[in-house]
């Protein structure tokens, strides 16, 4: 009765700070994320994590092993039937300058003033694991801000 919808994460950590966009619309506007969306048809989740994270100009310069995937959270938002299968990737390695696009705001934070009361509920929750471990997340929201139920482990593989 669920379907199931493929979705990308980018993170990009470093040392002292990570990347932020602020979601500009649809979906989680005026929200800060990290940044990402749906899968197409006929590409690979990494394949989508790519093209929506990196502009067009610098895809064919970045190596494959660029990101690692790090997480996987389900969302489960009550009285809809889609579950947002969500793919989170970590992009340390990331240099280039972040520009803004109509979608996102980039802005670096430092990793002790991520602006949690300006993102979605659960990630105050994971973020911590994101940056030790892979893990496993289900949150099952009433609403866009109430989180009901939810699960969360650390797992050696994905
Ligand atoms: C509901 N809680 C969410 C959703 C979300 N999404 C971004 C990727 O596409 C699916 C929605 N991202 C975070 N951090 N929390």
């Amino acid at each position: 009765m669920f379907t199931n919808k493929l979705l990308t994460l980018v993170l990009v950590v470093q040392p002292g700070r990570v990347l932020l966009g602020m979601k500009k619309r649809w979906f989680g506007a005026g929200k800060w994320n990290g940044f990402g969306g749906k899968v197409q048809p006929g590409e690979t989740i990494e394949e989508a994590a790519r093209r929506l994270f990196l502009p067009e100009n610098c895809r064919r310069k970045v190596a494959s092993q660029w990101m690692h995937k790090i997480g996987n959270i389900t969302f489960e938002f009550i009285g809809e039937t889609e579950l947002l299968d969500t793919h989170v990737f970590r992009a340390d390695n990331y240099n280039g300058e972040p520009t803004e696009s109509d979608e996102m705001r980039p802005q670096w934070f430092d990793s002790d003033k991520i602006p949690f009361g300006q993102m979605w509920v659960d990630d105050i929750l994971w973020f911590p694991l994101m940056l030790q471990k892979k893990f496993f997340g289900y949150f099952k929201f009433q609403g866009h801000d109430l989180i009901i139920d939810h699960k969360l482990e650390e797992v050696e593989k994905l």
